[in-house]
């Protein structure tokens, strides 16, 4: 949570296209505009295959933008020059959904989490070790775990390691790709706490991605929904609980289960038929058209922009006033 309004990343209009044979585009990412304050968290939700993490690794630069631009402290990252890029590279990490896929079998945690301090430099000898250390109980790991492997461990201890892994080297800004969806439920509330306590205590900025609204509701300060390759609604978290305003919001939040049984029982859910569509050569128009029962002759002919329906609310979608029974 902040306080703080100074801006530490924005994407403005990211673009992120890949040729997939016989001359064929998939739109993975096309057209995305956010920003992230200082010590804020932007939980990015939506179903599998909308391009949530196609967002994330396009902006930490794990894969190159096609278009639209990434500004980091004020800088554009695609006009960094060697150094500056290799210290943004330091500033912004990821942490992965799978624990066991993204940690080396074969090294140990030591070598996982040192791996960073050499590329950068941090840290050698006797230093590098005692900050392992640190950072493994930073993380609630203890600095016996430094010479095991990651097979043995737990998946809630394997997702800490990989906290320590991007922690290594003090970054500002992580991404965090649906870090508790592969976890055992009564493991995931766990992961969430601890990585709310170091956003605290080091001031960190998060983008948290998760495919339902169910995880994001807690550790985020905004959420913006994805849609094939689109924010379709952002707004505070609170608000978009209380008032979501798009068709797919809407959706998607009544598919969120209600702690109180009398609730669930009565609530109205709204069943999404079928699948995101395939991002490649999508309809012109809407993207959310095949899936929506408010379809108009306008939402098949042009893209609906966000716009801003309350303050810090933003919406796209031509027809949110039929939706929202608004006059
Ligand atoms: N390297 C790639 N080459 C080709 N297509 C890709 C590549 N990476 C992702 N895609 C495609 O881009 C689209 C968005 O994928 P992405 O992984 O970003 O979605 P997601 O919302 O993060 O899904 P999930 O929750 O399943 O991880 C999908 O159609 C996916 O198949």
């Amino acid at each position: 949570m902040t306080n703080n309004n100074k801006v530490l990343i924005e994407v403005r209009d990211l673009k992120k296209y890949f040729a997939v044979g016989r001359g064929l585009t998939l739109k993975a990412v096309d057209g995305v505009s956010f920003f992230i304050r200082e010590g804020e968290t932007l939980g990015l939700v939506g179903e599998s295959g909308c391009g949530k993490s196609t967002v994330g690794r396009t902006i930490i630069g794990l894969y190159q933008a096609t278009d639209g631009e990434v500004i980091f402290e004020g800088m554009n990252v695609a006009q960094l020059d060697k150094n500056e890029r290799k210290n943004f590279t330091r500033k912004a990490q990821m942490i992965f959904q799978d624990p066991y896929a993204s940690l080396n079998p074969r090294m140990t945690v030591t070598d996982i989490i040192g791996e960073g301090i050499d590329i950068h430099g941090l840290y050698h000898g006797h230093e590098r070790q005692k900050r392992i250390y640190e950072l493994l109980e930073l993380v609630g790991l203890s600095r016996e775990h430094a010479s095991r492997f990651p097979h043995e461990f737990s998946g809630g201890q394997r997702q800490r390691i990989g906290v320590a892994r991007a922690l290594a080297i003090e970054p500002e800004f992580i991404v965090c790709d649906e870090p508790i969806s592969a976890l055992d439920v009564s493991i995931q509330a766990q992961v969430v706490n601890l990585l709310e306590d170091l956003q605290s205590n080091l001031g960190l900025t998060y983008l948290f991605i998760a495919h339902d609204l169910s995880m994001v509701k807690h550790i985020s300060d905004r959420i913006a929904v994805m849609y094939l390759g689109a924010i379709v609604e952002l707004a505070e978290s609170h608000e978009l609980y209380e008032r979501p305003y798009h068709p797919y919001t809407q959706a998607l939040l009544s598919a969120v289960p209600i702690p109180d049984p009398e609730i669930e029982a009565k609530k109205k859910r709204i069943i999404l038929e079928g699948e995101v569509p395939s991002p490649v050569n999508p309809l012109p128009g809407c993207k959310f058209q095949e899936r929506c029962r408010f379809v108009e002759d306008i939402c098949k002919k042009e893209a609906p922009q966000l716009k801003e329906l309350r303050p810090d609310h933003f919406v796209a979608c031509h027809m949110v006033n039929k939706v929202n029974n608004i006059k």
